[in-house]
């Protein structure tokens, strides 16, 4: 059961009666599956012979739905050199990029209390040695 896909073989199955779809680079064979499918056939097709892995993942499908994908399994997917990177690392990377950019907001704000904090200490220091001079 270990065939080997490329990408152009798996979309060739894009048809609702043969109806291949990717999910984390295995290959599903959800031709049988469409008509059962309780999220309707509409978007099975709308990733027939593509990668669905974003697709099923957003759903957040229930381990029953996973145990009906891996007995759809049919094969893995074979990587050639120029391919599109998995879906999978795509969410991953956009959403790393982002909480960095609010990391990077948050240790602004951290900065500029301690900046802030440090200037109010000094400023007191020094009129405190201020009014002890007089
Ligand atoms: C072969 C792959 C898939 C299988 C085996 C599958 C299986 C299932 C199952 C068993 C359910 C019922 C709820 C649950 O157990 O989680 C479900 C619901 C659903 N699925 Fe899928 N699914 C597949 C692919 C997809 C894809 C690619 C989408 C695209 C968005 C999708 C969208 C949905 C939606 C929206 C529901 C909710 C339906 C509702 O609650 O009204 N599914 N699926």
């Amino acid at each position: 059961m270990s065939k080997e896909f490329t990408l152009s073989e798996i979309a060739e199955h894009n048809t609702k009666n043969d109806l291949y779809m990717i999910v984390h680079d295995k290959v599903y064979d959800c031709g049988s599956f469409v008509d059962e499918h309780p999220g309707g056939e509409e978007v099975l097709l709308d990733v027939a012979g593509q990668d669905g892995t974003e697709a099923f993942e957003d759903v957040g499908h229930s381990d029953e739905a996973r145990e009906i994908l891996e007995g759809l399994l049919v094969g893995t997917v074979k990587r050639m050199p120029g391919d599109p990177a998995p879906r999978a690392q795509a969410p991953s990377q956009s959403s790393s990029s982002s909480s960095s950019s609010s990391g990077g907001f948050g240790i602004g704000i951290y900065a500029f209390l301690v900046i802030g904090g440090a200037l109010a200490y000094f400023a007191f220091q020094y009129t405190q040695a201020a009014s002890q001079e007089q």
